[in-house]
């Protein structure tokens, strides 16, 4: 028989758990004043009628995120490694979303968005462990989890901070406030700068005491949200964290993550450490290759992630080996955008929320919001 609820650790595909096809919608928001009246718009509802298809794909994925992170959240323990912590939570997205992403093509029809950011302390984004990393979650970590589930290309990104001491609650609570003061403040014909002012307003607001010394929760200012399009987890648009001059506007119909960094270290980051996470540029020039494994691995990247992010286990998963020198050249020729771990100075302790927002022509829907952020 079909389950009817989702099981410990989930392995329930969610279509079984939502015969109808209609997916809950998430957190929907009215649109501030000189925009309310877009909720009763014929017009405007119109729009959104005719974007059920996309709705529908959109809140697969994001209640497949919500049940892989409320189990995860549950059950990460210190002394579990980073690799473990990272394979659940991929596993569970490739059950619930029902693509294995091991025949070519079935990542690309759903599942895995991007790789499984498992980032602690002072590293704030982009780590995730390659093959042999035996680092193990301790009970001191400040955890950021930052995983991706898509449906046919529609991306959620949302992301939390875990942490097992409460000497830490207030760098988490500053960040989850800043993050909840940029999803307010967001909008249609809203000013970016405006955002990044709201963020930083309520951010650094906070401090936090770390074994016994006091610390100013600043905003990593060279961090930032981001615009997301269909298959491309960054179409070109800034989300800044922090005051600015930024007079670019959100746009109706747009989709935002809208991610901030909280720090006790510089507030700024840098490359750092060994690379996992990269992605296939979506203007990839097209360049005759010399070197035989880049144009075999290029094809391998074509089929099973297209322009969607992926890390090296990924590529060991899929059998891949001895593919470092081609995946160099690929970056080389600028086919191929590495995004190294991006880090605060040693010592310093990080933490994020990241959430994902549907301009809707009549509501901004806060499409990854669940009970737990
Ligand atoms: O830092 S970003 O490159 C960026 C921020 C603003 C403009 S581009 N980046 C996009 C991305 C890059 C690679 C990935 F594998 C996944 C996402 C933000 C982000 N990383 C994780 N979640 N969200
Ligand atoms: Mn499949
Ligand atoms: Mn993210
Ligand atoms: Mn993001």
């Amino acid at each position: 028989a079909i389950p009817t609820k989702q099981s410990s650790p989930p392995r329930v595909l969610l279509s079984n758990l939502f015969p109808s096809g209609e997916y809950p919608v998430g957190e929907e928001v009215e649109y501030r004043d000189e925009n309310l009246s877009r909720t009763t718009d014929e017009e405007k509802r119109h729009l959104d009628r005719m974007n059920n298809d996309f709705l529908q794909e959109y809140r697969q994925a994001a209640e497949i995120h919500r049940q892989v992170r409320q189990y995860a959240a549950q059950n990460i323990k210190p002394g579990q490694s980073l690799t473990e912590i990272a394979e659940g939570i991929e596993d569970s997205v490739r059950a619930l979303s029902g693509h294995p992403g091991l025949e070519e093509g079935d990542n690309i029809k759903g599942g895995i968005a991007f790789p499984t950011g498992v980032n602690l302390d002072h590293i704030a984004a982009h780590y995730s462990p390659n093959a042999g990393n035996k680092t193990i979650l301790t009970k001191d970590n400040v955890m950021k989890v930052d995983f991706g589930v898509h449906i046919n290309g529609r991306i959620v990104d949302s992301a939390f901070t875990m942490s097992f001491d409460p000497m830490y609650d207030n760098l988490l609570e500053a960040v989850r406030e800043g993050t909840n003061a940029g999803i307010k403040e967001a909008g249609i014909d809203v000013r970016m700068g405006d955002i990044g002012a709201v963020i930083q307003e309520t951010m650094e607001s906070y401090e936090v005491e770390i074994r016994g010394e006091t610390f100013p929760v600043k905003c990593i200012r060279n961090l930032n949200g981001h615009d997301i399009r269909q298959w491309q987890i960054h179409g070109g648009k800034s989300v800044p964290i922090v005051k600015g001059t930024d007079n670019t506007k959100m746009e109706e119909g747009e989709v935002f993550a809208i991610e901030t960094f909280g720090s006790t270290g510089n507030g700024y980051v840098r490359d750092d450490l060994e690379c996992s996470h990269y992605a296939k540029r979506v203007d990839a020039p097209v360049v005759p290759l010399r070197v035989t494994s880049a144009s075999k691995l290029l094809n391998v990247i074509n089929k099973n992630f297209g322009t969607l992010p992926f890390c090296r286990r990924y590529l060991d998963r899929l059998g891949q080996e001895k593919y470092l020198l081609g995946l160099n050249n690929l970056v080389s020729n600028g086919i191929v955008d590495a995004y190294p771990p991006l880090v605060d100075k040693k010592g310093s302790y990080t933490a994020q929320f990241e959430h994902t927002i549907l301009l809707r022509p009549t509501v901004k829907e806060v499409i990854s919001r669940g009970d737990d952020y």
